[in-house]
C-alpha cells in the first residue's frame, strides 16, 4: 500500500505520515528532508545562476550522509532555503528517482511532501492532503522550536511560513496542490492523537472501499 501525504509547512503532515507508517508497518520517507539537504548545501550563497548550478550539483550528489544532521536540516531557515532550491526544475528532476523508487518498494511506503499525490506517486492507494490554519501552524512550529531551546519571534515566524507556502504554491515545477482524489484532513482543531485516528479512518475506509469494488 502506498500512502501519499501532502500539505503546507507545519501542517503536521510529517507527524501523521510517520504515525501512519508505524501503524501499518510501512517504510516512511520525509521528502522535505531531501530539499532541505540541498538547501543546506547552498546556504550562504547569493541567489543567481551560481546558486542554481550549485543546488543542481548538490541534488545530483545527494546521499544518506547528507541526511544525518537533523537539527540543521529541520531549522526554520533551512525550510526557507529548501523552498528556494525547490523551484529549480533540475533539482526536482534529480530528486525524483530516489523518491519514486522509495514509493515502489514491494510492501509499499508512506511519503510526505508537497507533490507526492500529484507527481511522485500519482498511483498511491490513499492520498491525504493535510491542512491547518496559518495561526495554528505557526503556533505548532513555535512550540517545536521552543522545545529545542530556541527563542521564537512569532510575528516573523508567521510571515516566514506564509512566504514559504506562497513560494511553494506558485512553484511551476512543484505540483503543489491537492490531487483530485486526495482526502482533505483539516487538523486545526485536532490534537495529534485525534488527527492520527482520523487519518487511519480515512486509510481504512479507502482500502475497504477498494476491496469491496
Ligand atoms: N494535530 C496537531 N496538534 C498539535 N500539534 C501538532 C499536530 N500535528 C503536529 N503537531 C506538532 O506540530 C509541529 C510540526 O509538525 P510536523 O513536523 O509534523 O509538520 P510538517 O507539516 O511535517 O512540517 P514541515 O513542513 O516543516 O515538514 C511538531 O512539533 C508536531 O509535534
Ligand atoms: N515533496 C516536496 C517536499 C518538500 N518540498 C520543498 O521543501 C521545503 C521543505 O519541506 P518540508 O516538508 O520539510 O517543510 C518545502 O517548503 C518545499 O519548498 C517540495 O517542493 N516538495
Amino acid at each position: 500500500m502506498i500512502i501519499a501525504v501532502d500539505g503546507p509547512a507545519a501542517s503536521g503532515k510529517g507527524t501523521l505520515a510517520s504515525g501512519l507508517a508505524r501503524h501499518y508497518r510501512l517504510p516512511y520517507l520525509d521528502t522535505g528532508l531531501l530539499y532541505r539537504a540541498v538547501g543546506l548545501a547552498v546556504a550562504g550563497q547569493t541567489e543567481g545562476p551560481g546558486f542554481e548550478a550549485a543546488a543542481i550539483a548538490a541534488a545530483k550528489a545527494l546521499d544518506a550522509a547528507h541526511l544525518t544532521d537533523i537539527e540543521a536540516l529541520t531549522a526554520a531557515d533551512t525550510g526557507v532555503l529548501a523552498s528556494k532550491v525547490a523551484v529549480i526544475a533540475e533539482v526536482r528532476k534529480a530528486l525524483f528517482d530516489f523518491q519514486r523508487s522509495f514509493a515502489l518498494q514491494p510492501d509499499g511506503a508512506v511519503l510526505d511532501g508537497r507533490d507526492i499525490g500529484t507527481t511522485i506517486a500519482p498511483d498511491a492507494d490513499v492520498k491525504l492532503f493535510i491542512q491547518a490554519d496559518s495561526k495554528a501552524r505557526m503556533e505548532r512550529r513555535a512550540r517545536q522550536l521552543e522545545a529545542r531551546g530556541q527563542e521564537v519571534d512569532r510575528y516573523a515566524l508567521y510571515h516566514q511560513i506564509e512566504e514559504r507556502d506562497a513560494r511553494d504554491m506558485q512553484n511551476p515545477y512543484g505540483g503543489f496542490y491537492k490531487a483530485d482524489d486526495a482526502h482533505l484532513l483539516d487538523t486545526t482543531l485536532l490534537d495529534i492523537e485525534a488527527a492520527l485516528r482520523a487519518a487511519i479512518a480515512i486509510v481504512d475506509g479507502t482500502m475497504a472501499g477498494k476491496a469491496g469494488s
